[in-house]
């Protein structure tokens, strides 16, 4: 493992969408960063203007600094946070389109949870612990938009997190994977603040979260697939198909997922050899020393009735995926279960890992450098 990067100074981050569920996890995970400051706040108008403790209604177990709690919460504007490094985007999906559209041709490096750009024909969709060099096609992206150190990498769907990670592990052994079933079980906090109501979660399942089975389905074949020749753009998979089914129980953090897959290669690997292929698994985020990045990618349980959300989603900082029960599969070839933070590694800690990845690259460059 190389030795992590660090630059002369921190690199100033602003955080748009700030007061949300994933706005408040980027700021616990920023509170200790030896890389990252959180210099600056964005949220809508009904929060603009108020001390970031006023407008913030916190739902983190741990707290924010008396230093972020003072700072103003500003509108989303770009020259608002025109001595930002990095942005960080939380932002709801209404406005999230417009707003980081601006905040790219303003030239400032994007990092951004919400769905709108995920499938833009320049955009980065990007898991850090599953395509990295993805990451690649940001010099193409900034010639496209004539940016000088501006670029818009978006992270994936938290559900489409946990599994591209264990795809992805499986695809480099084994080759190309033809079928992938998986059944979700998604924490409320996925839905945000206030999200999902009581009456409709307590003592229930939702067997409907919309538009979550088609972004599984899509995005997954864009991050598993590979690049234009000169990372010019993607080549999304065409030989795998995944099918999705989604629901929402009474968890609050940490999105469980069933999955089943079928190889193109025949005969099939053993699920001895599939639970070795996880457990082996390394990414770029370890080898280029990422500050964030989970010493083991992919947590192997063994134990027979885990993962569990409330055992297991903290597992490295929320930065790994948990898998266990690997068992053959009677109609695919190999099934297993495995539980990913939807608000770590699914949104907040993909964002940050990914803009560590890029910066120890090269790619993401201090604005006085
Ligand atoms: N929660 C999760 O697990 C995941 C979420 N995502 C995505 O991340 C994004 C944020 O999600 P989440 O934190 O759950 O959502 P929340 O609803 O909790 O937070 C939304 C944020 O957007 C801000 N906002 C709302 N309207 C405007 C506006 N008109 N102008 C500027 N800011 C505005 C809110 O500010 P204010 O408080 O002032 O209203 C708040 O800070 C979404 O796009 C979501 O789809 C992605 C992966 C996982
Ligand atoms: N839909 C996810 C969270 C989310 O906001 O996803 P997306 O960013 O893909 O819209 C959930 O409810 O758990």
């Amino acid at each position: 493992m190389a030795t992590p990067h660090l630059p002369a100074r921190k690199l100033r981050v602003g955080i748009l969408g700030a007061t949300g569920t994933v706005g408040q996890r980027f700021i616990v995970l920023l509170e200790t960063h030896p890389v990252f400051t959180v210099h600056a706040l964005g949220a809508s108008p009904r929060s603009a203007g108020k001390l970031y403790q006023e407008a913030v209604r916190w739902k983190m177990a741990q707290p924010f600094s008396p230093v972020v709690g003072s700072l103003v919460v500003n509108e989303c504007r770009p020259e608002l946070f025109h001595d930002c490094d990095v942005v960080f985007s939380g932002l709801d999906s209404s406005v999230a389109r417009e707003v980081e559209t601006a905040f790219v041709r303003a030239d400032l490096p994007v990092f951004s949870n919400a769905r709108n750009h995920r499938m833009g024909e320049y955009v980065p969709l990007v898991v850090p612990t599953a395509n990295p060099e993805h990451l690649d096609v940001i010099q193409h992206q900034r010639k496209q938009l004539q940016l000088r150190r501006g670029f818009l990498v978006t992270n994936a769907n938290c559900s489409t997190t946990g599994l591209v990670v264990a795809l992805r592990a499986l695809q480099d052994a084994f080759g190309p994977l033809s079928q992938v079933m998986v059944q979700t079980m998604q924490a409320i906090s996925g839905a945000g603040y206030p999200g999902v109501s009581s009456l409709d979660i307590i003592d229930n399942v939702m067997p409907l979260i919309s538009g979550e089975e088609e972004k599984m389905e899509t995005e997954a074949l864009k991050i598993l697939g590979g690049l234009q020749p000169g990372a010019t753009g993607f080549r999304p998979l065409t030989e795998t198909q995944v099918s999705a089914m989604c629901n929402r129980v009474a968890v609050v953090d940490g999105h469980m997922e069933c999955v089943a897959v079928k190889f193109s290669q025949q005969p099939a690997p053993s699920p001895e050899q599939v639970q070795q292929v996880l457990a082996d698994y390394t990414t770029d985020a370890q080898t280029l020393g990422c500050y964030s990045a989970a010493k083991e990618t992919i947590v192997v349980a063994t134990e027979p009735d885990r993962p569990q959300p409330r055992l297991d989603r903290e597992n490295h900082n929320g930065y790994a995926v948990t898998v266990g029960r690997v068992r053959r599969c009677p109609a695919l070839d190999v099934k297993f279960t495995l539980l990913v933070h939807n608000t770590i590694l699914g949104a907040a800690g993909s964002g940050i890992l990914n803009a560590e990845i890029a910066l120890a690259k090269g790619l993401l460059v201090p604005l006085d450098s």
